[in-house]
């Protein structure tokens, strides 16, 4: 298990995390979210022993990741897969590590094998594509056989087929007691990799749960209403009826309404009671990167002057709140679920282990710190040591 007591990094004037506590246990996924900057990869890399808290503790096992015995055994890692000496061959790189751990050569051909780059074993890794190179990075951190294993955006690069064998193997690892922690931007990847979420954002926890009941105290389900579009005057007609009823009603921008606060028996009462015919009437329920994006909206450091959400907002009607981004979900019968207690639905609604994001405190003035000025005091997890500082093998001339 991996537990995290009130872990700080602050560079500067700069605090990447502030006060996070969390526990990652063996047996599950559990994905690790948050926007750009939101401070995972330093998350990861104190875990690691790779960068040394401001204050706070996280350990592997109850132990320092730096004081745990022949760490590369116990802990793999995949935190830079361009980490690699780029002269090495696959096998060379693997092999050099395995010296280091005192592991065994003909597990380097294990891994290979497990990760399908026997064939390219003896090439040059600097001729690898980015989705070998990830592979590569996911055959050093599962060299050691490990039961803690970490990896930062592990399908990085790689193709559908790709992507595929990741969730496969996360939940594969998983499934042999292993403690997976794995970080990844790609919540429809998430949705149907992770166990559990740990979101943060601007370095604090916003939620510590299932991927199912994050999804569920982070979006609001809706009916989806659609009128013919040869009447516009039947979906005003609608809308205020529906209006009339309690409901809150958003206009989408391919003409149907959203509608919440209303369930479909009343919303199709109302439009028979109006004389509005309907072409659709369906239940909707949120995916996890609506709840994800509902979740930290509030937390987001970068966004895109070309957003379309932050266009929607100022567009918006006095009154009216811009229907949120949310992808296609495929309908799930005909009867939405009652809506929500009330309260829950909300973004970092109390009770749901969620937080708002407090003003991180400025750091004291302190030197910044660059981890890559700071020697390691031991070797870490396998791909998270640099690979120049291994021992040079003698290169296979391919
Ligand atoms: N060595 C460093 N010196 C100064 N600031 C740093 C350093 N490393 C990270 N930061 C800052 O800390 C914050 C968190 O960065 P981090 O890379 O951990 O975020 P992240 O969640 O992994 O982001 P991304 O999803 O973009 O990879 C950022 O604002 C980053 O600029």
């Amino acid at each position: 298990m991996i537990e995290a007591v009130g872990l700080t990094k602050r560079y500067g004037d700069k605090t990447a995390v502030h006060n996070l506590s969390f526990q990652v246990r063996p047996g599950a996924v559990t994905g690790f979210l948050g926007p750009n900057g939101a401070g995972k990869s330093t998350t990861m890399r104190m875990i690691l022993g790779l960068d040394t808290p401001s204050e706070g503790t996280v350990t592997i096992g109850g132990r320092p990741f730096r004081q745990t015995p022949n760490a590369p055994r116990q802990v793999g890692a995949l935190l830079d897969a361009k980490a690699v000496h780029g002269g090495r061959s696959a096998r060379n790189h693997l092999l050099s590590l395995a010296q280091l751990s005192g592991i065994p050569a003909r597990r380097v051909d294990e891994v290979l094998g497990v990760v399908g780059l026997q064939e390219v074993a003896r090439k040059r890794s600097k001729g690898f594509s980015l989705g070998m190179g990830q592979r590569l990075g996911i055959a050093a951190a599962l060299l050691g056989d490990p039961q803690v294993l970490l990896f930062d955006e592990p399908v990085n690069g790689l193709d559908p087929e790709g992507i595929l064998w990741v969730r496969n193997l996360m939940k594969q690892l998983a499934a042999e007691g292993r403690t997976v922690f794995v970080s990844s931007h790609l919540m429809s990847e998430m949705a149907l990799t992770a166990d559990h979420l740990i979101v943060i954002g601007r370095g604090q926890l916003l939620a510590d749960m299932s991927v199912t009941d994050f999804i569920s105290a982070n979006s609001a389900d809706f009916a989806r209403v659609r009128t013919p579009d040869t009447d516009p005057a039947l979906r005003e007609k609608l809308s205020a009826a529906l209006n009339g009823a309690g409901g809150q009603v958003m206009p989408e921008p391919d003409g149907a309404l959203r509608v919440m606060g209303l369930e479909l028996p009343r919303i199709s009462d109302l439009a028979h009671e109006t004389g509005v015919r309907l072409w659709e009437l369906s239940p909707h329920r949120a995916s996890l990167e609506e709840a994800y994006m509902r979740m930290t909206q509030g937390a987001v450091d970068y966004r895109s002057s070309d957003d379309k959400k932050s266009g929607l907002m100022e567009q918006a009607r006095p009154g009216f709140a811009p229907p949120p981004q949310v992808p296609e979900v495929p309908q799930q019968g005909w009867y939405a679920p009652p809506p929500p207690a009330q309260g829950v639905q909300a973004p970092f609604a109390p009770g749901t282990r969620t937080a708002a994001v407090p003003p991180v405190p400025p750091a004291p003035a302190a030197p910044v710190q660059d981890p890559r000025l700071a020697p390691p005091v031991v070797p870490p997890a396998p791909q998270a040591t640099a690979p120049a500082a291994a021992p040079t093998l003698s290169e296979d001339p391919r």
